[in-house]
């Protein structure tokens, strides 16, 4: 079950930072590739990010899924909003999407 206070709680994370990237692990020591792949993605192209590990928190690893209405960690979102996870941004940046989205959204990638 997930309460009104942690969707709140997301909510106001996503809202806080540009982009948040909620993961298994940490970007320095990821816990999964899938969460890997996009931290390693990110950190390519030079864009500033907060995340969030969701296996310190069991409501927040599955309030995000009730949040965005997406069944899988990792999540990026831009702006507050969801992007994507690890197949999406993988694409997304093989194809330029995502610099795209980003140079749209006013982040700065390298
Ligand atoms: N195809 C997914 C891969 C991610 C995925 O399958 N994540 C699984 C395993 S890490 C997951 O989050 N399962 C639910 C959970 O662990 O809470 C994507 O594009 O992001
Ligand atoms: S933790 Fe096993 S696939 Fe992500």
């Amino acid at each position: 079950m997930t309460d009104t206070t942690t969707l709140e709680s997301i909510r106001n994370t996503v809202e806080s930072h540009d982009v948040v990237l909620f993961m298994k692990g940490t970007p320095l020591f990821p816990q999964c590739g899938f969460s890997s792949l996009v931290s390693r993605v990110l950190q390519h192209m030079g864009v500033e990010y907060h995340s969030v590990n969701v296996l310190e928190d069991m409501d927040v690893r599955e309030g995000i899924k009730v949040y965005s209405d997406w069944p899988t960690i990792p999540q990026l979102y831009v702006k507050g909003e969801f992007i994507g996870g690890c197949d999406i941004v993988k694409e997304m940046f093989e194809t330029g999407e995502l610099k795209a989205l980003l140079d749209d959204k006013g982040i700065e990638a390298a």
